[in-house]
């Protein structure tokens, strides 16, 4: 378990991380989010003691993660691309981090597996490109087979299959039981491996939710529809969690709380013809912007197009 209280980070004037709270769970993927400069990578450099804190405390199990006698095996951390000997093959650089940290040899052949590295695991870590060297970041991470796992945009760089890879084992670790906390500027990334959701923007908390709360929030659970009797539909479909509205004088409804299929099963159950029944979308990326628009600190602009078909 990851515990903020109060976290900030103060780089002079500028103010990086603003008083967040939050707790991130074990057993779950929990996304981190928010646009550049939000405070994530500052974040989670408090979290494993690169950076001091200016007020506030994060622990990790309950200790600030410089008090953990065997920190590799509490956290394993792939933060900024780490800067390894170009000379040095990926298999030494594992073999010493693990000497130096008391851990056995053979899980240095067990990481090297799990990364997909085996086939270029002696040879040189300088020739390796992008994706290779985040593969062995994660290795390095995973070295100490460690309860949290933390990882700062780990699918940078990767190719599709290395995407894929990335998303399945970071549902393993927390189907392990172990706490996962990933960072993305990506919303519709971490819509695919998270359940939970942390969204920062200045620094400062925007929303500790499920993705499923998200889309709710964001009006994605609402169905269209349009009938030429909407008065009879609305008290066919009325019932506890449903919730029907409409304009007066107009055939369409907006419904919550029922699918389009049962929808369209109770309609036909009561003799209801529809000539109209769709799922309102709404995509997690859009949900994301509105969150996180007066939050962005670089701003891009492209003369003549308006910013996910809104007004700008
Ligand atoms: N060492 C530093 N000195 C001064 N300012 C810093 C330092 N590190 C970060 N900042 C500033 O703090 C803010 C938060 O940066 P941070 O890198 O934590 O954001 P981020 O959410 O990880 O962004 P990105 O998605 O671009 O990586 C930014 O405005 C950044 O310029």
């Amino acid at each position: 378990m990851i515990d903020a209280r109060q976290l900030t980070k103060k780089y002079g004037e500028k103010t990086a991380v603003d008083g967040l709270d939050f707790v991130v769970q074990p057993g779950t993927v929990t996304g981190f989010l928010g646009p550049n400069g939000a405070g994530k990578s500052t974040t989670m450099r408090m979290i494993v003691g690169l950076d001091a804190p200016t007020s506030g405390s994060v622990t990790v199990n309950g200790h600030r993660y410089a008090r953990h006698q065997a920190p590799l095996q509490e956290v394993g951390a792939l933060l900024e691309a780490k800067s390894i000997h170009p000379g040095r093959s990926a298999y030494n650089h594992l073999r010493a981090l693990a000497l130096t940290h008391g851990i056995p040899g053979r899980r240095v052949d067990e990481v090297i597996d799990l990364a997909g590295l085996g086939s270029v695991a002696k040879k040189r870590a300088g020739a390796f490109s992008l994706g290779m060297g985040q593969r062995l970041g994660i290795a390095a991470a995973l070295l100490g087979d460690p309860q949290t796992v933390m990882l700062d945009e780990p699918v940078n760089g990767l190719d599709p299959e290395g995407v894929l890879w990335i998303r399945n084992l970071l549902k393993t670790l927390a189907v392990e039981g172990r706490t996962v906390f990933v960072s993305s500027h990506l919303m519709s990334e971490m819509a695919l491996v998270a359940d939970h959701l942390i969204i920062v923007g200045r620094g400062r908390l925007l929303a500790d939710t499920t993705v499923a709360d998200l889309i709710r929030e964001a009006g994605g659970d609402t169905v269209n529809v349009a009938t030429q009797d909407p008065a009879r539909l609305r008290d066919v479909l009325a019932g506890p969690g449903v919730e029907v509205t409409g304009r007066i004088g107009s055939e369409e409804l907006q419904v919550t709380g029922l699918t389009t299929r049962e929808i369209g099963l109770k309609a036909a159950e009561h003799g209801i013809a529809l000539f109209g029944l769709s799922a309102r979308t709404v995509s997690l990326e859009e949900a994301f912007m509105d969150l996180t628009r007066d939050a962005v600190e670089y701003h891009g602009s492209t003369p003549g197009i308006e910013t996910l078909g809104r007004p700008a």
